[in-house]
């Protein structure tokens, strides 16, 4: 399958991400790359799980701060998603070239929000581990109209905050470390790719939030 971006898109988002430490990519997958992953999707629906919050020994339910159902992928088992497993690599080779993150692994769950689900404000860098460097997320809601919900809301150093969309083919990027960022209650199912790229490896990335 041919690359979706040209190293010109790649260093335009780069520039993005170091003013702003975030970046938000319209279109980001192309249409086979999209199916690859709803196709995927629909086929693990069964699989999700209830999602908790903070690492290791610390991580617990709480619906009052989070409430979607999460299914974490796995590299080798999950050869269908072998293009979407290139796609992020390319991203990492980009962020250590041009950013020189020295990112060396990454960690990708599937998330679904049901109706009404949310997240509170957070961080995604935890106290007790400190390897999420980039975090990434790819929206996969087709038709999402103005009224269903379930924005990310993103928080500016300078007490602002403004409102992100979760349509289809979107990409936000943003400084897993820097960037206070929350889920609004979604009024309809909620799809998305999210995953962080990491300064350290970890296989141990669904024994966390
Ligand atoms: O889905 C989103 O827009 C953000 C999800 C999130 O903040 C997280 O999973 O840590
Ligand atoms: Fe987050």
């Amino acid at each position: 399958m041919k690359n979706c971006h040209t190293l010109e898109d790649w260093l335009s988002w780069m520039d993005e991400l170091s003013l702003h430490d975030y970046v938000i990519v319209d279109n980001f997958l192309d249409h086979p790359r999209l199916d690859i992953i709803q196709s995927f999707f629909k086929t693990h629906l069964e699989d999700f799980k209830k999602a908790g919050i903070g690492a290791l020994n610390d991580n617990v339910i709480r619906e009052d701060i989070r409430g979607d159902f999460t299914f974490w992928l796995d590299q080798k088992r999950d050869v269908a998603l072998d293009e979407i497993w290139s796609l992020i690599e390319e991203t990492m080779f980009i962020y250590n070239r041009y950013c020189f993150l020295g990112l060396s692994g990454y960690e990708f769950h599937l998330a679904h929000y049901p109706k009404g689900g949310h997240y509170s404000k957070h961080l995604d860098q935890f106290n007790a581990r400190n390897n999420r460097t980039i975090s990434m997320i790819i929206y996969l809601n087709k038709n999402w109209q103005k009224g269903d919900g379930g924005e990310l809301e993103i928080f500016l150093q300078d007490g602002t905050s403004f409102l992100v969309e979760p349509i289809e083919s979107r990409c936000v990027m943003f400084k897993s470390a820097e960037v206070p960022h929350a889920v609004l209650a979604s009024n309809k199912p909620r799809y998305s790719l999210t995953g962080w790229l990491l300064q350290q490896p970890s296989t141990l990335g669904q024994f966390f939030g």
